[in-house]
C-alpha cells in the first residue's frame, strides 16, 4: 500500500524536513536527480549500454532545478544533453540556480524557443513545472514538448520520454491536466502524455486519480523520512505486491476457521418485481462467492417463480411490503443486506431502507436504494452509521451530494468522497477507474484500476451490482472491519476482471473470483 500525497502535504513534508535541519533543498534535489537517472536506467536497460541523446526541457523552479541534477548525470555518464530552459535564466533563484550553474560551468543552455526545431532524442525529460503549477502551462512548453516526444529518434533506442515527478501542468491534487479556456483549444494538446513519471518522495494523489503516463509512476525516496503529520492525513493506493495482498486478505477477514455456515454471516439480497431480478440475483451470487455462508433473495411475491427458476445455492424469500422485510429481520442470524440493484426508485424503497437500517444490520446501498432519496438525501444520511456502505457511481453521487458534484474542479475525487463520508456518516465508494472507498473518520482508500492495473472491460452492465454484492459478502461475517471489506472488495473485483481479461460480463466476475482467492491464500 503505497501514500498518495496532495502537493499541499508534500510540501509541508519537504518544509518540517528542511527546517528540522535533517536535510536541505539542495541535497534533496541532487537525490531526486539521482533517483530518476536510477529509475530510468532500470525501466529502460538498454539506456545504460552506452551514451545516447538526450533533451531536457527545464522549467523556472525548482522541478527545472530537478532537470538540471538529471542533464548532469547523464552528461556525466558521456551523454550528449541539451538543455533547454522556459524563461530568464537569470531569475531561476536558490537550488535551482545552484544546479543551474553547475550546468552552465560546462555546458551550453538554450532558450526553450529552440526546441521545437531540434531532433528528437533518445530521452526527453520534462523538467518544466512540477507540482507548483496551478494553471496550463505556457504553450511554448506544450509545443516544445510535442515536437520532441512526437517522432521515434533517428538513431539509437526509440525515444523515450519521462516526466519529473508529474507532467507539466498535470493536476498532481485532482488528476488530469490544467486546461486553457476551452474556445479554439484543443485539449488534447495539453496532455503530456509521458512514458515515464519519475515522482519523488511519494506517489502524489492525482497520479492515482487519473492516469499521467503510459506506465505506472516510480517513486524515489529522496531522504525525507516520513512525515506522521502527513502520513495520518495521506490516502493510500490499494495494490502492493502479491504477498502484501495475502497478508492484506487475512487481516480483513481475519483467517479464522469458519466451523458452520452462520459464523460466516447471513445476507440478505433485495430483489425487484418480475422482469427486474437479475441485478440482484448478480449481486447475492458474488456475496455467496465472496464467503457469506448463506445469502438469501428477497423479492416480490410475483417474481417468485422467476428467481426459483434461477437460483440454486442461493435462497428464496417473499417480501413484499417493508412489514414483510421486518418479519425477515426478526431472525437474528441476518448479518447484513444488500439493498438497490434492480429494486426501483420509489417509496417503497425508501421504506425498506428505512426497515433495514432500523434493524441495526449492516447495510450496503447501491443503484435504485441510492437514487431513491435524491429528493431529500438528509432523510438518508440521518438513518446511516459506519456498518453502512453507500457505493455510487457519479450519476448517483450527484444526486445525493449535489454540492460535492458540482465543485467538479475544484474539489479532487478524494475529497468529495472523504467529505460525502463525513455528511452521511457512513463509508462511501465513488466508483470509476479510480474508485475512492472513504470513511466518516476521513479514512480514505483509492483503487485505481489505471496502468498495469487497467480494466476497461469492467465498464459493463451489472458490474456494479456484482461489487455491491461482494462488499455484502465479506461483511457478512461477525467483527469485520466495513472500511477495509469495502477496499478488499475494490481490489477483489477489479482482480476478478484482471484475472478473466477480455469479453467480461458481470456474471464472469463472481465465477472468477474463487481463483482470486485461491491466489490470496484464502
Ligand atoms: N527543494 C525542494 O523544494 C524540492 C523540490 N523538488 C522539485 O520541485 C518541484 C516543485 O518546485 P516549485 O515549487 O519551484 O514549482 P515548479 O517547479 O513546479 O514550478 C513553479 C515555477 O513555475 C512558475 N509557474 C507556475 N505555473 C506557471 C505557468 N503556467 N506558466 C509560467 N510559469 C509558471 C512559478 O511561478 C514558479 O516559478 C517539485 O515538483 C519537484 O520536482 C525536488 O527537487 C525535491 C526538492
Ligand atoms: N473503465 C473502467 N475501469 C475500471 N473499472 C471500471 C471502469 N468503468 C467502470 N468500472 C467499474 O465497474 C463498475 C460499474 O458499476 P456501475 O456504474 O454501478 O454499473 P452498473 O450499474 O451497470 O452495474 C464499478 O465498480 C466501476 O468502478
Ligand atoms: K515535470
Amino acid at each position: 500500500m503505497e501514500r498518495l500525497l496532495t502537493a499541499a502535504e508534500m510540501r509541508e513534508t519537504e518544509k518540517a524536513a528542511m527546517e528540522s535541519g535533517e536535510t536541505s533543498g539542495r541535497h534533496l534535489m541532487e537525490r531526486a536527480g539521482e533517483g530518476a537517472v536510477a529509475a530510468i536506467l532500470s525501466e529502460w536497460p538498454d539506456l545504460a549500454d552506452g551514451p545516447h541523446r538526450a533533451a531536457v526541457l527545464c522549467g523556472p523552479g525548482n522541478n527545472g532545478g530537478d532537470g538540471f541534477v538529471v542533464a548532469r548525470l547523464l552528461a556525466d555518464r558521456g551523454w550528449t544533453v541539451e538543455v533547454y530552459l522556459y524563461g530568464d535564466p537569470d531569475r531561476v533563484a536558490g537550488d535551482a540556480r545552484a544546479n543551474l550553474e553547475a550546468w552552465t560551468a560546462r555546458h551550453p543552455l538554450q532558450p526553450m524557443e529552440q526546441a521545437a526545431g531540434a531532433t528528437p532524442p533518445n530521452l526527453l525529460i520534462d523538467a518544466m513545472f512540477g507540482i507548483g503549477v496551478s494553471r496550463p502551462i505556457p504553450d511554448l512548453c506544450m509545443q516544445a514538448w510535442h515536437a520532441l516526444a512526437a517522432s521515434d529518434a533517428p538513431s539509437g533506442p526509440p525515444g523515450r520520454t519521462v516526466a519529473l515527478d508529474c507532467p507539466s501542468g498535470f493536476d498532481v491534487d485532482r488528476g488530469g491536466y490544467f486546461l486553457p479556456e476551452p474556445e479554439g483549444n484543443d485539449p488534447a494538446a495539453w496532455r503530456l502524455l509521458p512514458d515515464l513519471c519519475v515522482t519523488f518522495h511519494a506517489a502524489k494523489q492525482g497520479l492515482f486519480l487519473e492516469e499521467a503516463a503510459r506506465r505506472a509512476p516510480r517513486v524515489v525516496a529522496i531522504g525525507l523520512a516520513e512525515d506522521a503529520a502527513a502520513t495520518a492525513a495521506a490516502t493510500r493506493v490499494l495494490s502492493g505486491d502479491a504477498a502484501e495482498q495475502r497478508a492484506w486478505y487475512r487481516r480483513v477477514t481475519g483467517g479464522e476457521e469458519h466451523l458452520h455456515k452462520y459464523d460466516r454471516g447471513h445476507a440478505l439480497v433485495l430483489g425487484g418485481g418480475p422482469g427486474k431480478g437479475g441485478a440482484a440475483r448478480m449481486a447475492a451470487r458474488a456475496a455467496l462467492r465472496a464467503g457469506a455462508g448463506l445469502v438469501t433473495v428477497a423479492v416480490p411475491r410475483d417474481a417468485l417463480p422467476e428467481n426459483a427458476a434461477q437460483l440454486n445455492a442461493i435462497m428464496l424469500s417473499a417480501m413484499d411490503t417493508p412489514d414483510d422485510l421486518d418479519r425477515l429481520l426478526e431472525d437474528g442470524r441476518l448479518s447484513v443486506v444488500c439493498l438497490g440493484p434492480g429494486l426501483g426508485v420509489s417509496a417503497r424503497t425508501r421504506e425498506l431502507v428505512g426497515s433495514a437500517l432500523d434493524s441495526g444490520r449492516r447495510v450496503v446501498l447501491d443503484a435504485d436504494a441510492l437514487t431513491s432519496f435524491r429528493e431529500a438525501p438528509d432523510t438518508l444520511f440521518e438513518m446511516l452509521n459506519g456498518d453502512c456502505v453507500l457505493t455510487p457511481h457519479e450519476g448517483e453521487f450527484a444526486r445525493l451530494f449535489p454540492d460535492l458534484a458540482e465543485r467538479g474542479r475544484s474539489l479532487s475525487k478524494v475529497d468529495a468522497a472523504r467529505q460525502a463520508a463525513a455528511r452521511c456518516g457512513a463509508v462511501v465508494l465513488l466508483k470509476g477507474a479510480a474508485t475512492v472507498i472513504a470513511d466518516p473518520e476521513g479514512t480514505v482508500g483509492v483503487h485505481a484500476a489505471l496502468y498495469d492495473r487497467r480494466v476497461p472491460q469492467l465498464a459493463t452492465a451489472g458490474a456494479g451490482d456484482v461489487l455491491a454484492g461482494f462488499i455484502t459478502g465479506l461483511c457478512a461475517a461477525p467483527g469485520r472491519d466495513t472500511r477495509a471489506v469495502t477496499e478488499l472488495a475494490a481490489w477483489l473485483h477489479a482482480e476478478s476482471a484482471r484475472t478473466f481479461g477480455p469479453g467480461l460480463i458481470a456474471e464472469d466476475l463472481p465465477d472468477e473470483l474463487p481463483k482470486v482467492l485461491a491466489g490470496l491464500g484464502a
